[in-house]
């Protein structure tokens, strides 16, 4: 039995001896390298966390101490620490989730996957505490470099420096990255700090006075008098300190005896106060170590020795995006490229090489990059950022306010829109529409395959007076789906054959948004199968809902709506508000995510159990036509002028 076998919980991590540490840091290592590699995950993060995570637990009493590990991707050693040993369905349904989760585990305080939040949660978390008389427990929050340049965390920081009184850690878990080298001026201050020759020393000076000094009082002054000593040498205190926050640091973040003698300072310590632990992502792991650009921040399945990927690699919707956004860099000068320290992953990396002055890596900035871009189209450029559709969330107010009201021709480009599965409910890109179909002036268009979101990037980056936004979801891109006609700017995808009887009223007009098209095209099949007549039509630009939608509908029975978004206040809502607003009451359908947060699923999945695929989509439809036509008193919608074939 290993080490970690042994460990059901952090009672058991806590009665082995200092000796036994650097083993069972070396089984978590060897069990995330070969079980990761299996499903695919964060990996190297969490390589980066071991001892960190060690430490943690046998220093506080989780769960009556409370550790919130911000964005959560690196909670893997956590789990197991306490007591969640298999890894062999992470992140698949019915499996570990990839983040903390609150069903698993008493130890999973939060359930989070933004980032940035950290602090705040356990400023929230400390407060009560206090206020219910349960001051004796510890609060700790494990915020990443990265994480650190969201302006949520200094909000927090700041608002936790004006509590002294309040016992408070928080552990800054430096590895100098986001997913590619992090952006910025703390991080250069960071950087500035690793890459001195006299950091080394300072660091082994800090080493040897944590294990000569007899007690907590004296490290803790043994401390502050390096601090003093070396402060042009170890920079990031000042800025800790001058906000009124306690800073112990820099400690080696693999070096366990001196991370729990400092972590048991601060334990102590009776108000807020800043751990800096510098850690290496990917440690341990040589592939990880050795990809520069992003050092296995998360990976499909791999193969654990060489750490190749073994998914066959495909055309993705982030490729295409990729190549032409690049290719319009080249034709057009103003064109620039925002992201949210997520370049790689949306699709940027090219246009970066290819035109390093005008890309900018803002850190984990969404509200930033908005307003920011504002300004830049305020200047005569035209910005594309691109974002997950989840992370837009965060940038409401400033695509409202900053962008909308100024019509500013600014393009945001949402990757990940839609169902995205396995990274669990909050990394869906469901509520982009919902959001956006508010924001007046603001057009969405939604490709439906490469060919479409090469020619509407090329139509967003055109207009000049109005923001612009382009989404599409996670995966393989499908074949291109050829329109049959264009008729008043909606793609006609699908008609029903000429003895559906082409003369009459076509039972069902069938709108699907962007990557729902080959769903829908599966469903007009098998509606057809059943005798239901059916034109499918993708409207391209979805929002606002073109009225040109009213003309078409009434030439059918019912209307059907496919979307991969929220049903509440999604495309299907706004075409129901156009038809009523026309003064046409037929039957209308809207198939869209339901009003939920769906636990982690592959992709597939969950739209198959959202109905969401060719067979859910004529289901759906053939049940709700034939309740319809039983239940309706008036059956057909009488306003339908082609109406009367039945
Ligand atoms: C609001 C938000 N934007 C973007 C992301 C995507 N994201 C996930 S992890 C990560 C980098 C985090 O870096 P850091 O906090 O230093 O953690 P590390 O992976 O280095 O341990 C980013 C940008 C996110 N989770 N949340
Ligand atoms: C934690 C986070 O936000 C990202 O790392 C995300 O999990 C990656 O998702 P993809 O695998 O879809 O790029
Ligand atoms: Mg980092």
């Amino acid at each position: 039995m290993t080490l970690l076998e042994g460990i059901d919980g952090p009672a058991d991590l806590r009665a082995l001896s200092e000796q036994d540490l650097p083993h069972l840091a070396a089984d978590i290592r060897r069990f995330l390298i070969s079980e990761v590699a299996k499903t695919g995950g964060h990996l190297g993060p969490n390589l980066g966390v071991v001892e960190l995570t060690i430490a943690l637990h046998r220093v506080f009493d989780s769960p009556r101490d409370t550790i919130v590990f911000d964005t959560g991707h690196q909670s893997y050693v956590h789990k197991l620490l306490t007591g969640r040993h298999d890894f062999s369905r992470l992140k698949a349904k019915g499996g570990l989730s990839g983040y903390p989760s609150r069903a698993e585990s008493e130890h999973d305080v939060v359930e989070n996957s933004h980032a940035s939040t950290a602090t705040s949660w356990a400023a929230g978390i400390a407060r009560a505490n206090t206020l219910s008389g349960r001051s004796h427990r510890r609060v700790v929050a494990v915020i990443g470099d990265g994480a650190l340049t969201g302006g949520m965390a200094w909000e927090a920081l700041n608002n936790i420096a004006a509590d002294p009184g309040q016992p408070l850690v928080i552990v800054v878990n430096d590895n100098g990255r986001s997913y590619s080298p992090t952006i910025g001026g703390l991080a250069d201050h960071l950087a500035a700090l690793r890459t001195n020759p006299r950091y080394e020393a300072a660091l082994e000076w800090g080493r040897r006075a944590l294990r000569r000094a007899p007690g907590g009082e004296t490290l803790f002054r043994a401390l502050h008098a390096a601090k003093e000593g070396v402060k042009d040498v170890l920079a990031p205190q000042v800025l800790f300190a001058d906000l009124g926050l306690k800073y112990l640091g820099p400690v080696d973040g693999h070096d366990l005896p001196a991370l729990q003698e400092t972590l048991r300072l601060a334990h102590g310590y009776g108000g807020p106060v800043v751990v800096h632990a510098i850690t290496a992502k990917g440690r341990g792991y040589g592939p990880a170590e050795a990809d520069e650009a992003e050092q296995f921040h998360v990976v499909g399945p791999i193969d654990p020795v060489t750490g190749r990927s073994l998914k066959a690699s495909v055309l993705d919707w982030t490729s295409v995006f990729a190549e032409e956004v690049t290719a319009l860099g080249a034709r057009r000068r103003d064109l620039v490229t925002i992201s949210a320290a997520m370049r790689g992953p949306v699709g940027l990396d090219r246009f970066a090489e290819a035109f390093p002055t005008r890309f900018f890596d803002v850190g984990i900035a969404e509200q930033h990059a908005v307003t920011m871009a504002a300004g830049m189209a305020m200047g005569g450029l035209h910005p594309v950022i691109a974002l997950y559709a989840t992370f837009l969330n965060r940038a409401y107010d400033q695509v409202l306010l900053d962008l909308a009201l100024h019509r500013l021709p600014v393009t945001i480009v949402l990757d990940r829109a839609g169902i995205t599965g396995s990274d669990g409910p909050s990394h869906n890109g469901m509520w982009d529409l919902s959001m956006l179909g508010t924001v007046p002036g603001l057009r969405v268009a939604a490709p439906r395959d490469a060919a479409t979101l090469r020619v509407l990037l090329g139509e967003a980056i055109e207009v000049d007076d109005a923001p612009t936004v382009l989404r599409y979801p996670k995966g393989t891109v499908g074949a291109d789906i050829p329109a049959l006609d264009r008729v008043d700017g909606l793609d006609v995808l699908h008609r029903p054959t000429p003895t559906d009887g082409e003369d009459h009223a076509t039972d069902v007009l069938l709108i699907s948004v962007g990557a729902m098209a080959a769903a829908c095209l599966a469903a007009a099949e098998l509606l057809h199968g059943h005798g239901i007549s059916t034109t499918v039509i993708d409207p391209r630009w979805v929002l606002p809902v073109p009225a040109s939608i009213t003309a078409l509908a009434v030439r059918h029975r019912h209307v059907v709506t496919v979307e991969d978004n929220s049903r509440a206040g999604g495309v299907g809502q706004a075409v129901s508000g156009l038809l009523r607003e026309a003064g046409l009451d037929m039957p209308l359908l809207n198939l869209a995510i339901p009003r939920c947060f769906p636990e982690h699923a592959s992709r597939n999945e969950l739209l198959a159990e959202m109905g969401l695929t060719g067979p859910g989509i004529a289901r759906a439809t053939t049940g709700w036509i034939s309740h319809h036509n039983t239940t309706s008193a008036i059956g057909y919608p009488t306003t339908n002028p082609m109406s009367g074939r039945r």
